[in-house]
């Protein structure tokens, strides 16, 4: 094989590698009520982490950006309508011992409720809770490390 066939095969495997996923990336979403309570939701009995509480969000799609994918996941599962510049990004958590599947980073953003009826359009619950009311909901791991960061004292 000559160096520039060496070469071809080597960029077309870097652009598969490319396009395989290593990681999954999940938005997040704080939501204050303004007045010191954070809307939580309780994930379906039947989904991964089924009975746990986590801030509503999902996995980013192929192609899309994390904020639209936040604004999308968000209309999708408490019917709420955002603007992508109403989130501001808070902090993130990565796994870093998964099962057999990509590892999952979530990237956690933070905005303000303007009063619009929300409610559980995909299953589970959601419910409003105080930071230390928050602290004694069953969560994923994850969760506990993104909230130690959203609640943190400057
Ligand atoms: N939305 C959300 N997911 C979280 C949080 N913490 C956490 O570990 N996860 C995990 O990240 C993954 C997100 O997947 P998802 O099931 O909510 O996403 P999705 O609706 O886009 O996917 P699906 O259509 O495959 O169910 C789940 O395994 C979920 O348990 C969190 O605070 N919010």
């Amino acid at each position: 094989m000559s160096t520039a066939d060496r070469v071809k095969k080597g960029l077309r495997a870097a652009k598969v590698l490319e396009n395989i996923p290593t990681w999954t990336c999940v938005v997040a979403l704080a939501l204050s009520d303004g007045k010191g309570r954070w809307l939580m939701h309780r994930r379906p009995a039947h989904k991964h982490h089924g009975g746990l509480w986590e801030f509503p969000g999902g996995k980013v799609e192929i192609e899309e950006k994390p904020r639209d994918a936040l604004v999308r996941e968000i209309d999708e599962e408490l019917g709420l309508a955002l603007a992508p510049e109403q989130v501001w990004p808070v902090a993130f958590a990565e796994e870093t011992l998964a099962e057999a599947r990509p590892p999952i980073v979530i990237m956690l953003y933070r905005s303000v409720w303007d009063g619009s009826p929300v409610e559980a359009r995909e299953g589970g619950e959601i419910a409003w809770f105080a930071p230390r009311e928050i602290e004694s909901l069953d969560k994923p791991p994850l969760d506990i490390e993104l909230m130690r960061h959203l609640f943190a004292k400057p």
